[in-house]
């Protein structure tokens, strides 16, 4: 079996309980509250930075100059296509000024940036896997599930669902798959222990956007 399909067997439960999420559901459906969405695009642009440069360092570390290109993409991906994204939402939800990060947003970031710096390059490779991995199966399950007609969110779920995401994600997957079998035992738990707890830090990414997250003070 692939590490990516052990992998994916430990994050199972975290995902069902992301696509049972209040803030998934009514995404599909058109009837989330815009003041999530508008906080959760605001941590994601904070978030998005944040990732990208976190991608730029894999690339720096990474073993091949053909895995040194494919993260630089990744990373010119996360600021390009997504920030439009990003851009055309808060143009129509007329968004200005940025937010702080908030305190989920603020731990997830310095997770990954912490995983890639301190720890070996496949380390690294596994806890980005999450945001890709998960945003695609995300957004294929709500292109399943969606209101089809009118339904604000509608840019998102084809980001997230369309093919053109779906090819980079097979990629990062294949990616994680071959640094994997160079590793040891021990290293590849180390993989999987950071694809966890990246996961984990998805659901809490949505779930504190669907409280709208506050520092206490
Ligand atoms: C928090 C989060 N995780 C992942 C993705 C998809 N790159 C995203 N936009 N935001």
């Amino acid at each position: 079996m692939k590490w990516s399909e052990k992998a994916w067997q430990e994050i199972l439960p975290v995902y069902k309980d992301i696509i049972q999420m209040p803030f998934i559901i009514e995404l599909a459906n058109g009837t989330l509250d815009i003041e999530k969405f508008k906080y959760y695009m605001q941590q994601d642009a904070h978030y998005l930075e944040y990732f990208a440069r976190t991608l730029a360092v894999i690339s720096a570390k990474a073993q091949s100059v053909d895995t040194m290109l494919d993260f630089i993409r990744f990373s010119e991906g996360a600021i390009v296509v997504e920030r439009a994204l990003h851009d055309s939402y808060f143009k129509q939800f007329n968004v200005g000024e940025r937010m702080p990060v908030s305190p989920t947003c603020h731990h997830y970031v310095h997770y990954m940036q912490s995983t890639v710096y301190m720890q070996q390059v496949e380390v690294g490779m596994a806890a980005v896997l999450p945001c890709f991995w998960i945003y695609k199966k995300v957004g294929d399950y709500i292109l399943q599930i969606q209101a089809k007609e009118n339904n604000p969110y509608a840019d998102w779920i084809n980001t997230y669902g369309g093919e053109e995401f779906g090819n980079l994600v097979e990629k990062a997957i294949m990616l994680c798959d071959e640094g994997a079998d160079k590793c040891t035992e021990t290293q590849r738990k180390q993989m999987t222990a950071a694809f966890v707890d990246a996961s984990r830090l998805e659901y809490l990414f949505w779930d504190s956007a669907y409280k709208l997250e506050k520092w206490k003070r």
